[in-house]
């Protein structure tokens, strides 16, 4: 019989609870877990993992389409959806294979059912009720529409994009953050006609301006449409297509309309409200130590405000276990956490942007590396920079790169920051020549005033 009560009661297996349990039952507590659907949650199976199988078959689209550029004789014959799915769903599966056998190998009780929170440590599931010292809530985050947008035929979020069998002629995006870039670079390499369409005035407009720029104007390059500063009013389908309208009175017929407008809190009906956990617009809210206002209740990952990405998730799960265990982690830094955006080209960034760091310091201080002087980056014939941003006498206080696979060199960036270094700190540090990590190592030999394969 599965226990009813244990040191820790997590309520969804997504990369919060999943990150949560492991390192909880490392530190020797009983774990229960209560996942409804399948551990890994958003991320493994309609997030991260998946977008990313499908774009790196675009990027082995684009490949062959550009061998010649290498001297090689390749061309694209097509893309068949049913191949790129089997490839991407191998994928995930294997992951999730590996996940339940760390279940298994972490001795976590696994409870596989819809469960709910009845307070003040009880969750329920089909009629029982799970008890734990502690309980985490990890019910994660769900792909919002619009009002008067109904998902559903023509009109596809993430969800079903992930799985379609085809690849649509005509598509329109709506959204230009990170999701919609993603899938608009996905679908534009298989050969569709793309535009995206966002309210705000640039694409992945929480990135540096700087970044925005570049991506739009690699975007072009593409052949990606976008319309920028213009939002939506509605759309209307049938069953040979979707007819999307912007105030601007403007209409676009398409295929397809993904609606990328951002990600809603998993909350309504888990019981939250009633219990008396504190809420903001369904968001659960939590002090720096990730504790609700009810006593031994933590919540995890996109259910708490801020940014929505698993290594988050990852960390305040394995920060609440340790909180419990009584190690006193050192509290999360949000602004340290990097963001990768994974289109073609890729933003990566860490720290602040300049906008953000001339609000808080009064002025900063930027440099910007081009890719074109880097030897690894000529012959992948990639392009893109690297730009610095320093507080005025201080750190470097952030980091974005834009470019193929610049996402790759983020972790160098993430020490940099979290160690509030200074250029003459890093312009030491030898990078092995030729490699495009090399770039990061001469922006900051640059920044320290001895800029090396560019012209001070
Ligand atoms: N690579 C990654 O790390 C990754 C990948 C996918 C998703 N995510 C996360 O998932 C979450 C959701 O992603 P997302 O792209 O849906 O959200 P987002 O917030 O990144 O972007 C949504 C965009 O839609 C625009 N928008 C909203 N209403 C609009 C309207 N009426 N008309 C036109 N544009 C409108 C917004 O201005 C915004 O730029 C994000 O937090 C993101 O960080 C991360």
């Amino acid at each position: 019989m599965t226990d009813t009560s244990a040191d820790l009661v997590i309520l969804g297996g997504g990369s919060g609870g999943y990150a949560c349990a492991f390192r909880a039952a490392g530190l020797g507590l009983s774990v229960i877990l209560i996942e409804k659907d399948k551990v890994g949650g958003t991320c493994l199976h309609r997030g991260c993992i998946p977008t990313k199988a499908l774009l790196h078959a675009a990027e082995v689209a684009d490949i062959a389409r550009e061998g010649d550029q290498f001297g090689v004789k390749t061309s694209l014959e097509g893309i068949d959806m049913n191949g790129v799915n089997s490839y991407k769903d191998g994928i995930v599966a294997g992951l999730h294979k590996g996940l339940l056998g760390l279940v298994k190998a972490n001795k976590v009780t696994l409870v596989e059912g819809e469960g709910k929170f009845v307070g003040p440590n009880t969750v329920e599931v089909g009629g029982t009720r799970y008890t734990g010292k502690n309980v985490v809530l990890a019910t994660g985050s769900y792909a919002k529409t619009l009002p008067g947008l109904d998902i559903g035929g023509r009109i596809v979020t993430s969800d079903q994009a992930l799985s379609l069998d085809y690849v649509p002629e005509k598509v329109v995006v709506l959204g230009g953050g990170v999701i919609g870039v993603e899938f608009a670079s996905v679908w534009r390499s298989f050969g569709a006609d793309v535009t995206i369409v966002e309210a705000l005035p640039r694409l992945v407009p929480l990135e540096d301006e700087w970044a925005s720029k570049q991506v739009e104007r690699a975007f072009r390059k593409r052949g990606i449409k976008f319309k920028t500063g213009v939002r939506f009013s509605g759309a209307t389908q049938t069953d040979a297509a979707v007819t999307v309208s912007l105030e601007s009175g403007e209409t676009f017929d398409a295929d397809l309309l993904l609606v990328a407008v951002g990600r809603g809190p998993s909350s309504s009906g888990m019981g939250y409200e009633e219990a008396g956990v504190k809420m903001d617009r369904g968001f659960v809210l939590t002090d720096e130590r990730l504790r609700t206002n009810l006593p031994n209740v933590f919540a995890v990952g996109d259910l708490v405000p801020g940014l929505q990405l698993a290594h988050r998730g990852f960390q305040q799960g394995i920060f609440i276990a340790e909180e419990i265990a009584g190690l006193n982690p050192k509290v999360i830094d949000e602004a340290g956490i990097p963001k990768v955006t994974y289109c073609n080209p890729e933003v990566a960034s860490v720290g602040l942007s300049e906008a953000q760091a001339k609000e808080k310091y009064g002025s900063a201080e930027t440099l910007v590396y081009n890719l074109a002087g880097n030897g690894k980056s000529q012959i992948l014939k990639t392009s893109g920079g690297i730009k610095l941003i320093k507080a005025p006498d201080g750190p470097v206080v952030g980091v974005t790169m834009v470019g193929e696979r610049v996402g790759e060199l983020i972790g160098e960036a993430q020490l940099i920051y979290s160690w509030e270094a200074y250029p003459e700190d890093v312009a030491p540090l030898i990078h092995a020549h030729p490699t495009q990590n090399e770039a990061m190592g001469e922006a900051f030999l640059a920044l320290a005033g001895k800029p090396l394969h560019v012209h001070g």
